[in-house]
Parts: structure tokens; sequence; C-alpha cells
């Protein structure tokens, strides 16, 4: 785990998780939120409840713009909140108006190569990007497009590949506690 720069924003936590499809954002940045005792949410999850469709569908209909223009919106309402863990998609990090918001939080970037993050996703559906001739492929693309934008944004970064999700929780749980005994 590395930390490079913190901002003033880690008391009261607005803990902000950023990577790739497949990084595990929704999974340990839920598992988090319950180890701190502070409200999670989803990016994702908060989209789908004010359209009242699917990720697909919405990709379907108004096209990536569309769903961008959404995830902008949503964004900018639920990063208002303190005392979250908030997880993003994979794509929230490529509008500038939306860089700028995330910064308001500690923003912790889940790192995996591309290999390991096509096993982790390859048979979910639920992922319109990847409805292609090559997903793998297009998350090489995705990844190698998105990486230099991550390491810009994060204040701490974790390798996620060689470690199970409870670990990885731990270390976060640690690593943002004494964060906080030193703010
Ligand atoms: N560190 C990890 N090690 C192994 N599998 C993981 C890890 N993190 C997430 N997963 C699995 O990968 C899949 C995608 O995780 P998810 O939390 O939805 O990622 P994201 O929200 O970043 O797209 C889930 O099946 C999850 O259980
Ligand atoms: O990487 C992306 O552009 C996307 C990632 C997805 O979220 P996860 O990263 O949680 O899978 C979801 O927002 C949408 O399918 C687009
Ligand atoms: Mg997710």
């Amino acid at each position: 785990m590395t930390k490079t720069a913190v901002n003033e924003q880690i008391y009261p936590p607005l803990i902000i998780f950023i990577g790739m499809m497949g990084a595990g954002k929704t999974t340990i940045g839920r598992a988090l939120a319950r180890e701190l005792s502070i409200e999670f949410i989803d990016l994702d999850h908060e989209i789908v409840q004010r359209c009242g469709v699917a990720i697909p569908t919405i990709f379907d209909i108004e096209g990536e713009d569309g769903f961008r223009k959404r995830e902008t919106a949503v964004l900018a309402e639920v990063i208002q909140q303190k005392n979250i863990v908030l997880a993003t998609g994979g794509g929230a990090i490529l509008a500038t108006e939306n860089q700028a918001l995330l910064k308001k939080g500690l923003v912790v970037y889940l790192k995996a190569s591309a290999d390991e993050l096509f096993c982790r996703i390859a048979k979910d559906s639920n992922r319109p990007l990847l409805k292609t001739e090559n997903p793998q492929d297009k998350v090489k693309q995705l990844l190698a497009v998105r990486s230099p934008i991550y390491e810009k944004l994060a204040d701490i970064t974790v390798e996620t590949g060689n470690q199970t999700i409870y670990a990885t929780v731990k270390k976060l749980k640690k690593a943002i506690i004494a964060l906080q005994e030193n703010t």
C-alpha cells in the first residue's frame, strides 16, 4: 500500500474508491463501510435508482455519453455527504469536472492487472463497455487510458491482485484510522 498526498477531508470521513471494473470498489467499499460503521453509497446503484432501469439499458438507450452525464449529476449530489464510503464506477474519473469533485474525499485506488480484472468480470453481463468482440483487449485498452488518471487522483493505492478481500479491508481500515489519528 502506498500513500501519497493526504488532503483535508479525512475527518469526517468521505472515502472514495476508484479503479477499473472488477477492481473491487463495490465489494471492498461496502465491507469497509461496515467495518467503520458508516454509510456505504455505490454510485452506479444511485444512478440506477434514479433512472429506474439497469446500467446496460441506460447505455442502450442513451449511449455512453448519456450515462456519463447522469454519472456526473449523481456524483455531484452524493459527494455533498460526509461520513460515507463511496464506490464510483470505473469511468467516473474521466470527466475533469468529476476529478475536481473526487478530490473532496480521501481517494483510494484499487489496482489490479488487466488479466486479473478480466478474470473477475468475464462472466458478468452487467458491464456494457465489455460487450465487444474481444472484451479482454477492451479491459487492456481501458486500463492503459485510465491508469494515469487513477494514479493522479489517488491518495492511497492498494494492490488487490495478491490478497483476499478481507485482508484488503483490514489493511485499509488500519491505514484510515491511522490517518485520522494524525489529522
Ligand atoms: N480483491 C479481490 N480478490 C478477488 N476477487 C475480488 C476482489 N475484489 C473484488 N473481487 C470480485 O470481483 C468481482 C467484481 O467486484 P466489484 O466489487 O463489483 O468491482 P467493481 O465495483 O470495482 O467493478 C466480484 O465478483 C468480487 O467478488
Ligand atoms: O468502467 C466503466 O466505464 C464502467 C464501470 C461500471 O462500474 P464498475 O467499475 O463498478 O464495474 C459502470 O459504471 C459502467 O458499466 C461503466
Ligand atoms: Mg462497482
